[in-house]
């Protein structure tokens, strides 16, 4: 069963919360027994239902568990066809991507604060000196 191939067309007649198959790395998963207990809730799966939810799946960081039950869920391979939706496939590249980019925003808050602070520092010092002279 798990061969059988589906073009996209025929995963997309699968949508419903009752009959729900989605495509994940260009595999076909039958999630139907598995919207009520998604942990992350039965309206992403709702939403994916018919879909390629690879970007989804992916992006949510699913646990080892989540991907071991993901395959007993699997039915078939995705047959793609010319004029496909085109796969999407998860590039971890972006990922880090955006994680240096948060790495450097990071480094310019440290820096604005440790310039505040020397300001700070100084203003103290330049009033205090003020003060003393006014004495
Ligand atoms: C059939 C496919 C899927 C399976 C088997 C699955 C399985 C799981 C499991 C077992 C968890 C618990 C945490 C973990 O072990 O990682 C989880 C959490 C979650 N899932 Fe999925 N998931 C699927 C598809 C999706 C999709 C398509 C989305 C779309 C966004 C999604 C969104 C989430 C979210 C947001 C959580 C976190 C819930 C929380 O921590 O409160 N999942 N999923």
């Amino acid at each position: 069963m798990a061969d059988k191939e589906y073009t996209y067309s025929e995963v997309s007649e699968h949508a419903t919360k009752k009959d729900c198959f989605i495509v994940v790395h260009d595999k076909v998963y039958n999630a139907s027994s598995f919207v009520d207990e998604h942990p992350g809730g039965e309206e992403v799966l709702l939403d994916v239902g018919g879909q390629d939810a690879t970007e989804a799946f992916e992006d949510v960081g699913h646990s080892d568990e989540a991907r071991e039950i993901l395959e007993g869920l699997l039915v078939g391979k995705l047959k793609r066809m010319e004029g496909d939706p085109k796969p999407k496939s998860y590039e971890p590249t972006s990922a880090t991507g955006a994680a240096a980019d948060t790495a450097s925003m990071g480094v310019g808050l440290y820096a604005l604060v440790l310039i505040g602070g020397v300001l700070a520092f100084g203003a103290y010092k330049y009033l205090q000196a003020q003060q003393s002279q006014a004495q």
